[in-house]
């Protein structure tokens, strides 16, 4: 069975053709070892790519912990580069994920925009002085590091990240949880680092994370489009806010490259 190995700003994932049926998701264990950084291909994340009538594909996701999870941000954007590189697509997508249908184009440049479904108003967090929660797709916990705080680069992010998304408070699901940098000058980049709930550590990025993010940082003064700095490279997120505090018209975009491919 052939596989295809893709990133979008350094979150990456395995993902396989799979209109023919044939890979067993239930085997949350090979999909953990195909994840694996050492026994494994290595990733964040595995996709499949599936037909569904009424639409382009079907998106099905797991985290590198091989169990099916909530929306995925940056592989949605991967999986409408790889359904263009099989010509199943030319430059717009219409796709079904587990929260939903998604649209997507693709740029002459090779960036992908995936629309979001729209996110309610920020909440605040049950913990965390002055922390939000947002859903975009998946949940995200967001703290801003105010100047008083430690510099995001130092901050270690599998501690204080970890505690969080294991906090009680956000039951046996728990959380993402998004560390942010507050530039300067709101137009500048929103630097911001990601602990990913599934992979169970730092990921170099997070799509549905920094959607919160530039959602969450609307209130403290962002405007629509919001770029976002990660380890693994800028995404922007462009969105319409609603009298009600919700969010519309959302726009996750930036690169989706295919690295390599292989048998399994
Ligand atoms: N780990 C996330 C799903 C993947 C999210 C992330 N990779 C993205 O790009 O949105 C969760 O279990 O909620």
């Amino acid at each position: 069975m052939t596989f295809h190995k893709y990133h979008g700003t350094g979150n990456d994932f395995v993902i396989i053709d799979d209109r023919a049926m044939q890979f067993d998701e239930t085997d949350h264990a090979r999909i953990a070892h195909l994840c694996h950084r050492r026994f494994g291909i290595g990733a964040d994340g595995l996709m499949l790519l599936r037909e569904l009538t009424g639409y382009d594909f079907e998106m099905v996701y797991f985290n590198a912990d091989g169990h099916p999870s909530s929306m995925c941000g940056n592989g949605g954007r991967c999986l409408v580069a790889f359904a263009k590189y099989l010509g199943i697509v030319e430059d717009d997508a219409h796709f079904l994920a587990v929260d939903g249908p998604h649209d997507a184009q693709i740029e002459a440049d090779g960036t992908v925009r995936l629309k979001m479904q729209d996110v309610a108003m920020p909440r605040r967090a049950s913990v965390g002085e002055g922390d939000v929660f947002l859903h975009t797709g998946s949940p995200h916990h967001v703290q801003f590091l105010g100047p008083a705080k430690m510099p995001l680069a130092e901050l270690d992010v599998f501690a204080a990240g970890q505690a969080i998304r294991y906090h009680q408070a956000y039951g046996p699901a728990g959380t993402n949880v998004n560390f942010v940098e507050v530039p300067a000058d709101s137009r500048q980049p929103w630097s911001v680092r990601t602990y990913e709930r599934g992979v169970e550590g730092e990921t170099l990025s997070c799509g549905t994370g920094v959607t919160a993010v530039a959602l969450a940082a609307s209130n403290r003064g962002a405007a629509s489009p919001v770029r976002l700095r990660t380890p693994g490279g800028e995404l922007e997120v462009a969105f319409n806010q609603r009298p009600d505090g919700g969010f519309d018209n959302i726009w996750l975009s930036g690169p989706a490259v295919r690295v390599f491919g292989g048998e399994i």
